[in-house]
């Protein structure tokens, strides 16, 4: 390939397009500063096959994520969800398949991909006898931010998941949804470019479900957020889209508008979920 064949291609996003910059219009150092910009899809995991025992839990999962994305993933319980999450998130090795987190292989590489990954747990990970400052603090350093950063970043996800009032405090004294909320804290302290929640508004009280979903929400605008859920509502009101999930296998996956009016029964995503899931009843 000639040196005037040579582009790389990026997301515009004002322009709500791709394109292509040729090295012939670049300088060295815009090409290298150009060939490090986020690429559109964030996550993508291909053929994901994991067995407990002689169960197969996962069975053939792939799926795709984008900037700027909310997916939820359903399914009954059991269906393995929590377990597909462990995986993207690189807690828990598939037997077989691929992960990619902003193109770097997550099996390979897997220090360099986790940094662009936040997770929350089923159960959030919580060091009780630590303040939430000292927690976060600690959280950052974890995800390897460079000491000088760290103070800042504390600060945002702090205001971000409303826990100015309760900084100092040790998290054992904190209410359930104020430590959910410092669940999330810590899987956003370093602006991570996906995040994953397992169940975030568990236990939540209603004025505590409706913040936290407007935070998953405003995640979503910058980061692609996977979050599982039981709660049907939380998907229409913060999920650009969904995958249903079913003895291991993905058996649905479209837009939320698109599952709310499945089979003409337009805003009725419950009877539509039970439907894709119980189709013979
Ligand atoms: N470490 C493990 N060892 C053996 N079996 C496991 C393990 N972890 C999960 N399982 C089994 O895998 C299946 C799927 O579990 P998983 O937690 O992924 O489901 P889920 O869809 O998240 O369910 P829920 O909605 O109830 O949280 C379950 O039958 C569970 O018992």
């Amino acid at each position: 390939m000639s040196d005037s064949e040579r582009f790389i291609e990026i997301y515009d996003f004002d322009a709500g397009a791709h394109i292509r910059l040729y090295s012939t219009q670049l300088t060295t150092t815009a090409f290298l500063t150009l060939s490090d910009t986020t690429p559109e899809t964030t996550l993508s995991a291909r053929n994901l096959m994991r067995r407990f025992g002689n169960r197969q839990i996962v069975n053939d999962v792939s799926l795709e994520l984008k900037r700027g994305e909310v997916l939820g993933l359903l399914g009954h319980n059991g269906a393995g969800k929590s377990t597909t999450m462990q995986m993207l998130t690189g807690c828990l090795l598939p037997d077989s398949g691929t992960i990619e987190i902003c193109g770097i292989d997550l099996l390979h590489r897997p220090l360099l991909a986790k940094a662009h990954i936040g997770y929350l747990p089923e159960t959030p990970p919580l060091y009780r006898e630590l303040s939430v400052e000292s927690y976060l603090t600690f959280a950052a350093r974890l995800r390897g931010m460079k000491p000088a950063a760290v103070a800042e970043a504390v600060e945002q996800a702090t205001r971000h998941c409303g826990l100015e009032s309760v900084r100092k405090k040790t998290i054992a004294t904190l209410s359930k949804g104020y430590q959910q909320r410092v669940g999330i804290a810590q899987a956003v302290v370093h602006s991570p470019d996906v995040i994953v929640l397992d169940e975030p508004t568990v236990g939540l009280d209603p004025a505590q479900i409706r913040d936290i979903r407007h935070l998953i929400r405003e995640l979503g605008n910058k980061s692609s957020v996977i979050l599982s859920t039981h709660l049907l509502g939380e998907v229409e009101s913060v999920c650009d889209s969904v995958q249903i999930m079913q003895h291991g296998k993905l058996i649905y996956g479209d837009t939320t508008s698109a599952l709310m009016s499945y089979g003409g029964e337009p805003g009725k995503l419950e009877e539509n979920f039970i439907r894709i899931t119980e189709p013979h009843v």
